[in-house]
């Protein structure tokens, strides 16, 4: 697979410590991102978005784990290599940035909207008048009333004004990548789709790359440029977000855009996608797939180009069956 010389992930595993038995959330998955770009990472609730996000983070805690032939490149510095004080202080807000998920409840309501920029601005050295400054400039570019706003609570605002605050907070240090995990879900339809031009607007005038993730296809096939579609901790498509909007391949993908009623078709045609759990032998999907073959059962299929793409399944590319 190519290399992009700006953000590369290679071989990430990441496991979670459940009880006495571990949950392999990431499996040995590899992927690059182009600087620009809006990748869109979408998968059912628990098939690993987030821990994907959260390991370039370096937010995984013990007793959660990263694989040690992990490695995430970006602009050619290995993050997981680092120490932990180099990371937050050269990486973190700095060059990467993010908005969690849930993430309107991380606003602390007994400070001001304004304090909370001042609390990253000066654990990163810059002056009272430049946070000022800046933080004003990027309230107005989250097209909010900047002086009002400042000198608001978070109780007084309301969910996609404070969602609105979160994003121009990951902006106040210029990073060049910002991950945002279910930026709009909480949020009305009409608010989501305000919110959504003006996270294209960042990545258009300020070239910021955004990271992208959700579970809502319309949302993604609006925002992102290119897709990954990860099923049970793996990816299993990966392409321009057009192309697998218009022709998914992976089954998988397929059934996500057809459980879908404003992708493909009318509502007639929506189908649910059918029930179970992932696979424990072979590929992962095939307890789900309308497409099954008998080596699916038994053999884990690897990802392969195939036409521009990337797909895990043994229908495309060297992975063809027979
Ligand atoms: N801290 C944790 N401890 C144990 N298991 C976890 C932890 N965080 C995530 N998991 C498990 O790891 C798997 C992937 O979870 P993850 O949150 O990354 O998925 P997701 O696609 O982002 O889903 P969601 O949108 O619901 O957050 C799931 O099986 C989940 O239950």
């Amino acid at each position: 697979m190519s290399v992009s010389g700006f953000l590369d992930v290679r071989d990430l595993s990441v496991w979670y410590r459940v009880g006495s038995s571990e949950i392999r959330a990431v499996r040995d998955e590899s992927f690059s991102m182009e600087k620009g770009e809006v990748l869109g990472i979408i998968g059912e609730s628990g098939s690993g978005k987030s821990t994907l996000a959260k390991a370039i983070l370096r937010a995984i805690r013990p007793p959660g784990r990263i694989g040690p032939q992990s490695k995430i490149f970006f602009k050619g510095k290995d993050l997981l290599a680092m120490k932990e004080s180099e990371f937050r202080r050269e990486v973190l807000w700095k060059l990467i940035s993010y908005v969690p998920q849930a993430s309107q409840n991380s606003l602390n309501n007994t400070m001001r909207v304004i304090d909370h920029f001042y609390d990253t601005a000066y654990s990163h050295g810059l002056s009272r008048e430049e946070a000022t400054e800046r933080a004003l400039n990027l309230l107005r570019t989250v097209r909010l009333d900047p002086e009002r706003v400042a000198k608001a609570y978070p109780f007084q605002l309301s969910g996609g004004m404070k969602q609105r605050v979160l994003i121009a907070l990951s902006l106040l240090l210029n990073p060049e990548l910002v991950i945002m995990d279910e930026a709009v879900s909480s949020l009305d339809v009409a608010t989501q789709k305000y919110l959504l031009e003006i996270i294209k607007d960042i990545n258009k005038d300020m070239g910021t790359s955004i990271i992208f993730i959700t579970h809502d296809i319309p949302v993604a096939a609006f925002i992102s440029t290119k897709m990954i579609v990860m099923y049970a901790g793996e990816i299993v498509e990966e392409g321009r977000t057009e192309e697998i909007i218009k022709k998914p391949l992976h089954p998988y993908s397929n059934a996500l855009m057809s459980s879908v009623p404003s992708i493909k078709g009318d509502l007639d045609r929506v189908r649910p996608i059918r029930e179970g759990l992932p696979s424990t032998e072979g590929c992962l999907f095939s307890t789900r797939c309308d497409r099954v073959m008998e080596s699916c059962k038994t053999q884990h299929p690897g990802i392969s180009a195939f036409n521009g793409r990337r797909v895990r399944c043994f229908l495309y590319g060297t992975n063809k069956a027979g």
